[in-house]
């Protein structure tokens, strides 16, 4: 995908302020701090159109991206982080189960894990309850420059194994830091959506 725009659009804490305009969306879901709205701005290269932090717990309304006119990344806030009140993650945990579970522009979760080590019981959760809806997902182990390229595959098989992936379910090893695993992702949302094809940077779009 050659990225021409990418555009923030609202923070949603309800549907009636979700973007209504029926394009394909792509939600990213990961444990606090993992690197969801890093790999949105690696995926549009841009530095900062989603807020990122060292610090757990930076987004916390499901924020819209538009990219191209074509689809929506929706950054949705990271589930695992042990600092919040009760009270709030139940909020959370609600807005989540009401997106999730409703969107109909939904078309795929990007469960994002961090590769270095084997999934916590929040993402094998959060996997086990996409599965349960039936909502498709691309699992994206995230953070690969941070272990050698020889530890790669050891870690690829530490987390599907960990989420109990089904088979033909996709995982994409990636780095923000880095972009690697960047075409493959952009392969996966793609195939979801059946974009025309960007032939040539500062090209038309080629429509068949
Ligand atoms: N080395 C490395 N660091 C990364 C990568 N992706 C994200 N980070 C770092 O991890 C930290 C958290 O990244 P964010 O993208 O803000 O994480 P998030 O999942 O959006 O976090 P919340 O919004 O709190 O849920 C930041 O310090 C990023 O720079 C990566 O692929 N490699
Ligand atoms: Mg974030």
């Amino acid at each position: 995908m050659i990225v021409k725009k990418a555009e923030f659009v609202i923070s949603a804490v309800k549907p009636a302020q979700y973007p209504d305009d029926a394009l394909p969306e792509f939600a990213l879901a990961g444990r606090s701090n993992v690197g969801k709205s890093s790999l949105i701005n690696c995926l549009v290269r841009r530095k900062n159109l989603a807020r990122t932090s060292s610090k757990p717990g930076k987004t916390q309304t499901i924020n819209f991206y538009r990219v191209n006119d074509l689809l929506y990344f929706a950054d949705v806030p990271g589930y695992g982080f042990a600092r919040v009140p009760k009270s709030v993650r139940a909020a959370w945990g609600k807005m989540m189960e009401t997106y999730l579970t409703g969107r109909e522009t939904l078309k795929a979760v990007i469960q994002v894990v961090d590769v270095r080590h084997p999934p916590t019981s929040d993402d094998q959760n959060m996997y086990h309850f996409l599965k349960h809806y039936k909502i498709p997902v691309i699992v994206v182990a995230t953070k690969a420059d941070k272990i050698s390229k020889g530890k790669w595959q050891k870690h690829v098989k530490v987390t599907r194994e960990g989420l109990q992936m089904v088979k033909g379910d996709p995982l994409v090893l990636f780095s923000a830091e880095t972009s690697y695993g960047k075409d493959d992702l952009w392969g996966e949302i793609e195939s979801r959506i059946g974009v025309p094809e960007l032939h040539e940077e500062g090209g038309e779009p080629f429509i068949p």
